[in-house]
C-alpha cells in the first residue's frame, strides 16, 4: 500500500502541490489532468527524485526514513525520457539491471515483448522517440519493484507497442505488482479495471472513484 502524508511540493513560480493524506491500495491507479496541473511533479516526488514536505511510505517503509530500501521498491518511467547522447539502451540496461538486480532472462524476456530488437546496441543519440520512451520503459519493469510508476506510457508509442505494454502491464499486476500511471488525455483509461481514478487540477487531487 502507498500512503502520502502532509505532503507539500511548491516552485519558486508560486505552483504548489498539497496532499494531506492519501492511501492508494495494491493494484492500479491512474492520475489524470491537464497539461501543467502536477502529475509529473508529484510522480517524481513519489519516485524519490524530487525533494518534497511530508512523506510517502510504501508497505510500510518510509521514503524519508530509509530512502534507499524505498527506491529499492519503487521504478519509474518518465513522460519524455531523457539519457546520455552516447550511450546505448544495452549500456543503460546492464547498468540499471545491477542496481535493480533483474536478471537476463527478464532482460530478454522484457526486450522481447516490448519489440526492442538488435537496435538497442546503438547510442541514444541515434533513438526515434519511440525507441526513447520505450528505452524508459524498460528501465522501469527491471529487478522486483512493488510500485512501478509510468508517466503517460502510452505517448509515443506505436499501436503494437501500446498492445504489449498493456499485457506487461497486466501480467505484472497479476504477480502483485502496483502501478501508478498518468494521463493528461483519457487514451487508454479503458484500457485496466483501475482500483482508484483520481484527478489533479492546479496541484489539488481529487479522488473519483474506487
Ligand atoms: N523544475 C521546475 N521548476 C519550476 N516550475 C516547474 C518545474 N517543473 C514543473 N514546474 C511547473 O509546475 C507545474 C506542474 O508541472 P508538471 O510538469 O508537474 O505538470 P504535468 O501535469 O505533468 O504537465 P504535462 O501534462 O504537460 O506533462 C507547471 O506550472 C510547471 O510549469
Amino acid at each position: 500500500m502507498l500512503e502520502i502524508q502532509h505532503f507539500r511540493k511548491s516552485y519558486p513560480t508560486g505552483f504548489q502541490i498539497e496532499i494531506n493524506s492519501l492511501k492508494l491500495d495494491k493494484g492500479i491507479h491512474l492520475i489524470k489532468g491537464e497539461n501543467g496541473s502536477g502529475k509529473s511533479t508529484l510522480l517524481k516526488a513519489i519516485a524519490g527524485i524530487h525533494d518534497f514536505e511530508g512523506d510517502v511510505i510504501l508497505d510500510g517503509i518510509s521514503l524519508k526514513k530509509e530512502p534507499i530500501s524505498f527506491r529499492h521498491k519503487v521504478n519509474y518511467s518518465e513522460a519524455e525520457p531523457l539519457f546520455p547522447d552516447f550511450l546505448s539502451m544495452d549500456e543503460l540496461i546492464a547498468f540499471v539491471a545491477k542496481t535493480k538486480g533483474a536478471d537476463k532472462t527478464q532482460i530478454t524476456s522484457l526486450k522481447e515483448i516490448l519489440a526492442i530488437g538488435d537496435f538497442s546496441k546503438n547510442a541514444i543519440a541515434t533513438y526515434s522517440s519511440g525507441m526513447l520512451k520505450k528505452t524508459g520503459l524498460i528501465l522501469a519493469f527491471l529487478g522486483k519493484p512493488s510500485m512501478i510508476i509510468l508517466d503517460e506510457p502510452y505517448t509515443t508509442i506505436d499501436l503494437g507497442t501500446q498492445k504489449r505494454l498493456t499485457e506487461l502491464i497486466n501480467r505484472e499486476l497479476y504477480k502483485g505488482v502496483s502501478f501508478l500511471l498518468t494521463s493528461h488525455i483519457a487514451d487508454f483509461e479503458g484500457f485496466f479495471d483501475y482500483n482508484s481514478v483520481l484527478n489533479i487540477s492546479n496541484g489539488s487531487l481529487l479522488q473519483n472513484h474506487e
